[in-house]
């Protein structure tokens, strides 16, 4: 075998016992501790090889896109509960090319600015809604900041914060993904090791039963829901969300109503808690980096003076958009990104990646990698301004233009430009609205905040739940804030 050496692992078994379910990044990078930056696990049936340093991942990942962007088979998650319609789990096939072409349309650099109104007006929400509930839990209001943003902008859905009949919806389709979470967990169920259990006729295999159930289920819902979003162009006079400016799309690249909603399924899935757990990070962030948050302070007064954040100020305000950078950077919500698989054997220097194998570019390795970042578990929005104070793309020389929090080759985030555009818009509002202060306990000490301490729910990660005081910067806010 010419792959590159690993841990070593047990006869037959190879490394499976030592891959956890939770942490896995963190395991990720004490392997590449002692192993290097590529490095080779298998398991029964299985070979993965991990890149763990940039220039490994844009080596393989980007510039050999071609035959490393395929994805592993999801038998259960994607081929029988969704029908083979989730865009993040199917093959780079046909299906793949199309959907993600309505997706481009839709959430281009360009067409993501369309969506800045939504994004300010859900932030200005998202802050009186602390304000009027102070010592309200944290992360449940990001999320549902994050899921009424991507509703209004998929579906031209009413505001979560002002719309009592939203949470039903968001209550179904977080029932969704958690049973599409659990379903591509490893070893979830014995149909991903013998393949062949999937031709079961439906009453020997009670697991058929309920993933072809739940697919029609979640089909009708998906369709009903893209369905309702389509009808909205009716009402004129209305922001148009993806669903409507996608049906022009459709017809030219040829894609159907059901793809289309499940696109649209996936893209809610997709972009709900990246976008939470990155804006709880940041708020981390502000508490253990004082000092980044007085800078971050001095260029808001500067630009924005008493005048709430629009999404046309992040060219005046460089260190803001450092800050949105090294967030993704400090705490990516994909540490361990998304399982590429190779579809040809890819020769890498010495060795070669056999076709069937995944690949996985572990993005917390290359954002943390020492030699590169110098100082990597340090939050230091710096190391993305030039000498001259502009915002670096990245700093890394070798490298794709986009943060590496968004993964690699054509598997790239379709909805960076739209995650972006609302990391920026939310956290200039929080911290022109707030100063984010330690909270105390009943003695009046200081809590601090679990620095190091994850809630891993499989793909994204976010910090363990912290609390934290959110002190307005003046008297007048309420007045300025938009209504709830
Ligand atoms: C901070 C927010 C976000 C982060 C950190 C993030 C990160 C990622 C990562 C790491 C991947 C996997 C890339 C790979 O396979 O190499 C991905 C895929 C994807 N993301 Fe995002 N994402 C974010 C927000 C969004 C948003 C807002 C949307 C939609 C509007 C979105 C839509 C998608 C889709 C559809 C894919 C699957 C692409 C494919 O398999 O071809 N993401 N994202």
């Amino acid at each position: 075998s010419r792959l590159p050496p690993g841990p070593p692992g047990l006869p037959l078994l190879g490394n499976v016992l030592d891959i956890p379910l939770k942490g896995l990044f963190l395991k990720l990078d004490e392997w590449k501790r002692t192993n290097g930056g590529v490095f080779s696990l298998s398991a029964p049936g299985q070979k993965i090889v991990v890149l763990a340093d940039a220039k490994s991942a844009a080596d393989v990942l980007d510039k050999m896109s071609a035959p490393t962007s395929g994805r592993p088979r999801y038998i259960m998650m994607n081929e029988i509960m969704a029908g083979n319609l989730t865009i993040t789990g199917i093959p780079a096939n046909e299906r793949w090319k199309r959907c993600r072409r309505i997706i481009h349309e839709g959430f281009n650099a360009r067409a993501s600015e369309g969506y800045a109104a939504i994004q300010e007006e859900e932030s200005g929400r998202l802050c009186r809604y602390l304000l009027q509930n102070p010592g309200c839990d944290l992360y449940p209001a990001l999320e549902r900041t994050s899921c009424g943003v991507i509703l209004r902008a998929l579906y031209d859905a009413p505001s979560l914060f002002t719309s009592p009949t939203g949470e039903e919806k968001v209550q179904k389709l977080a029932e969704q993904m958690d049973a599409f979470m659990k379903a591509a967990m490893p070893l979830a169920y014995m149909v991903e090791m013998f393949p062949v259990l999937k031709y079961l006729p439906r009453w020997m295999a009670p697991f058929k039963a309920y993933g072809e159930d739940f697919f029609k289920d979640s089909n009708a819902y998906l369709e009903n829901l893209y369905q309702e979003g389509c009808s909205t162009k009716q009402e004129g006079g209305k922001a148009k969300g993806f669903a409507v400016a996608s049906e022009e799309a459709r017809d030219h690249f040829g894609v159907t109503t059901q793809e289309a909603a499940w696109v649209s399924g996936v893209l809610y899935a997709a972009g709900s808690e990246t976008s939470a757990a990155a804006v709880q990070s940041l708020c981390m962030a502000m508490l253990l980096y004082p000092e980044v948050q007085k800078k971050a302070k001095a260029e808001i007064d500067a630009v924005l003076g008493p005048h709430a954040p629009t999404l046309a100020d992040r060219p005046n305000m460089p260190y803001m958009h450092a800050i949105v950078k090294e967030t993704l950077r400090w705490r990516p919500p994909l540490p361990t990104g998304f399982p590429h698989l190779a579809t040809e054997n890819v020769d890498y220097g010495d060795y070669t990646i056999p076709k069937g194998t995944i690949v996985i570019g572990s993005i917390w390795s290359i954002n943390h990698d020492a030699p590169t970042f110098g100082d990597p578990s340090v939050f230091r929005p710096e190391r993305f301004l030039s000498s001259d104070g502009k915002t670096l793309s990245t700093p890394l020389s070798n490298y794709h233009d986009d943060d590496i929090a968004y993964g690699h080759g054509r598997r790239l985030c379709p909805g960076r430009y739209f995650a972006n555009n609302m990391l920026f818009v939310e956290m200039t509002y929080l911290l022109w609205a707030f100063d984010i202060l330690h909270a105390k306990d009943e003695y009046g000490r200081t809590i601090d905040p679990p620095n190091c301490q994850f809630v891993d729910r499989g793909l994204t990660c976010r910090p363990a739940d912290f609390p934290c005081v959110f002190q307005p910067r003046q008297s007048t806010l309420a007045d300025v804030l938009p209504p709830i």
